[in-house]
């Protein structure tokens, strides 16, 4: 997805995201787009401001493709050297100058490798289909081979890393406290116009919450709680911001916030859990709120990561099984045409 580095870049990162057709539907939506995207640019600008004047995603993510490509260099020698390039679907780095830059470079096979652990068709559904469509215009010949790791929300790797992070936090709260504390899963939220067309995100988030939860081996209570809802449409609850007045009214004193949807820091973490909710827990008499740490540059993330473009590139796959399955009432066509262009890609 990306987010704006700097205040400058907030409208542009807002205008490209309302007026994609694959996140949301709008009445008019270039005419819309501009609306909302000016009309909300100050009250996002002053949530970047306050979490210190952009989003660290880029940051991030440039930290883990570099580190990740050294150990895969080690760990996968036959299909060394390995080179990450990053794709944000509305800022800079976009996937159409990346693309441009790939052909540049000559490149002819490249994995990609979703950012989100998770599939939804707003998301990672949206970034392939507008890396498709820059292909059919910077490469119609088809010159780089492409496969698509298109989801990893199990991984054991990936499972491990988190489960350290909550295990760290846990650490903080007095001893005898620890076992009762409330672990609140916190993923991004849906629209429910998008939850009933079948889309597998929901699912996929539930079963890294019990993965992670199996792997903890913990008897702390926990909850999956959905986050970030924007307009008056109806969305996927309960809503974490409830959640947390909630469970505060009702005399939980320790809630361990978990972002589960999200593999680095940016204004969903550090404004919307740490300062927003964070302001909200302290009303609501929860003197124990914490948040574990965004897996970032954790070396047994980035391992992980390595270990999933191994194990994608040692079993030759084109894409996940999952993948060729289209949600029982999509609705768009442009899924059908990326899913088989993927899907026919010979290595
Ligand atoms: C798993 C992650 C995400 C899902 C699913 C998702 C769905 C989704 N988001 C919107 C609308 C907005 N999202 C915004 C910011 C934003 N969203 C995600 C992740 C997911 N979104 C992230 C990581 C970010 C922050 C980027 C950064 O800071 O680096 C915004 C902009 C902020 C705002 O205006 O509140 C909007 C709008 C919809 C409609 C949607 C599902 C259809
Ligand atoms: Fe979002
Ligand atoms: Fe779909």
């Amino acid at each position: 997805m990306g987010g704006p580095a700097t205040l400058d870049k907030v409208h542009d990162f807002l205008h490209n995201l309302f007026s994609d057709s694959d996140l949301m539907r709008l009445p008019i939506q270039p005419l819309a787009a501009k609306f909302i995207a000016r009309r909300r640019t100050p009250q996002i600008q002053d949530q970047y401001n306050q979490i210190g004047g952009g989003s660290p995603i880029l940051h991030w993510t440039e930290k883990q493709g570099e580190m990740m490509e050294k150990i895969l260099d080690q760990i996968s020698p036959e299909t060394a050297p390995h080179k990450h390039y990053v794709a944000f679907r509305y800022v800079d780095p976009l996937t159409a100058d990346t693309v441009k830059q790939m052909k540049e470079d000559g490149i002819k096979r490249a994995v990609v490798f979703t950012q989100y652990p998770q599939y939804s068709c707003s998301t990672t559904g949206s970034s392939l289909n507008e890396l498709y469509r820059c292909l059919k215009k910077s490469d119609p010949e088809n010159d780089i081979k492409w496969s698509v790791i298109d989801r990893w929300n199990t991984h054991p790797g990936f499972v491990k890393a988190i489960s350290q992070k909550i295990k760290a936090k846990l650490q903080e709260y007095p001893s005898a406290e620890r076992d009762h504390v409330v672990l609140l899963f916190s993923a991004h939220s849906l629209p429910m116009s998008i939850v009933n067309r079948g889309d597998p995100y929901p699912a996929e988030v539930a079963a890294t919450v019990d993965h992670v939860i199996r792997h903890l081996k913990v008897r702390n209570p926990h909850r999956l709680v959905w986050q970030s809802q924007v307009g008056p449409s109806a969305w996927l609850g309960p809503q974490t911001g409830d959640a947390i007045k909630k469970y505060g009214e009702m005399g939980k004193k320790n809630l361990l916030l978990v972002p589960i949807a999200f593999t680095s820091d940016h204004i969903e973490t550090l404004f919307e859990l740490d300062i927003e909710y964070g302001k909200e827990a302290h009303e609501s008499g929860v003197t124990g709120y914490k948040r574990s740490e965004s897996l970032n540059d954790d070396p047994t993330f980035v391992q992980a990561m390595a270990d999933i473009v191994k194990g994608h590139l040692d079993a030759g796959q084109i894409t996940s099984p999952l993948m060729a399955l289209r949600c029982p009432a999509c609705n768009n066509d442009k899924c059908a045409e990326q899913k088989e262009f993927f899907a026919s890609q010979k290595l």
